[in-house]
């Protein structure tokens, strides 16, 4: 088992919960998209996953490991095998990203090598090699701070290929690029936590990204788990009850917009 919670709560510093009664197995090698309305509790499971949140209650098993009854130097070690996308990678701006890429093994490497690395790449080639697989090899010796939004997505998804971790957790991956670069990008990752046979979850807004790449959906809900079903399982009426909004069915407007005013601007 790749990761186990059960009955797992989370409630953030300012008394606002965001998970409620998680019960989540996920096994060695597994696919899984998690999806759901803004505030569902998506980012804070994944927060929750990657041990920067500690659970309220219930028991969280990762890699085999109860993270928190763990000494912080093994949560450390714990930590560097999980590969973390976010949906907006925490690079220094006037980073290169040849530096970002090979910072994903810093966790794995010697103080020593990781601060040589940060002076003078060790491993160009290697950097390179894994943004080629996301068609940005040619962005290498470029700033963080001159890239797009999507771009950097990119980079990040370049340091957890480079970081070849046991696990991926991965927030919104793609969420600055368009459809079909996405869907490519999304692509890239699945076949690589494939082949290498490690787990993948990814939050997603993008319904179908998470239909086309992903043989396991997970629901989620006013921080509840609303389903856990194979992507064929999923149906219609689960996707209609998941994202209804009942605030902004009251807000509907039941006439067609109004026209702007016409403005009528003073010559001088
Ligand atoms: N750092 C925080 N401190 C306090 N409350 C938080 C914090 N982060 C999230 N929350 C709250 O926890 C709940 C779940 O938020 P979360 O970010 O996990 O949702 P989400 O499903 O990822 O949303 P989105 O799709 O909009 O990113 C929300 O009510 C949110 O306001």
């Amino acid at each position: 088992m790749s990761l186990s919670l059960h009955g797992v709560d989370l409630v953030h510093a300012n008394g606002q919960p965001a998970l409620k009664g998680i019960d989540l197995n996920v096994g060695n090698g597994e696919r899984v998209a998690i999806i759901g309305p803004s505030g569902a509790g998506k980012t804070s499971l994944l927060r929750l996953l990657a041990t920067s949140l500690k659970p309220s209650a219930g028991q969280l098993q990762l890699l085999g490991a109860a993270p928190w009854s763990l000494s912080v130097r093994e949560r450390q070690r714990l930590r560097a095998r999980i590969g973390l996308v976010h949906q907006a990678p925490p690079l220094p701006p006037r980073q290169r990203v040849v530096t970002a890429v090979l910072a994903g093994k810093l966790g794995q490497w010697s103080l020593a090598r990781g601060l040589l690395s940060l002076l003078h790449p060790l491993d160009g080639a290697g950097a390179q090699a894994a943004l080629a697989r996301l068609d940005l090899a040619e962005k290498l010796f470029e700033r963080c701070d001159q890239l797009s939004g999507g771009q950097l997505q990119r980079v990040g998804i370049a340091r957890v290929l480079y970081q070849t971790p046991d696990l991926i957790l991965a927030d919104e991956p793609v969420s600055a690029m368009d459809p079909v670069l996405a869907d490519h990008t999304l692509g890239v990752l699945c076949a690589d936590a494939s082949r290498r046979g490690i787990t993948l979850l990814a939050s997603l807004h993008a319904v179908e990204l998470a239909l086309a790449h992903f043989p396991r959906i997970v629901g989620v809900r006013d921080g509840r788990i609303a389903f856990d079903r194979p992507r064929e399982a999923v149906t219609q009426a689960d996707l209609d009850s998941l994202y209804a909004n009942e605030q902004l069915r009251g807000d509907l407007p039941s006439s067609p917009p109004v026209a702007p005013p016409v403005l009528h601007i003073p010559r001088c």
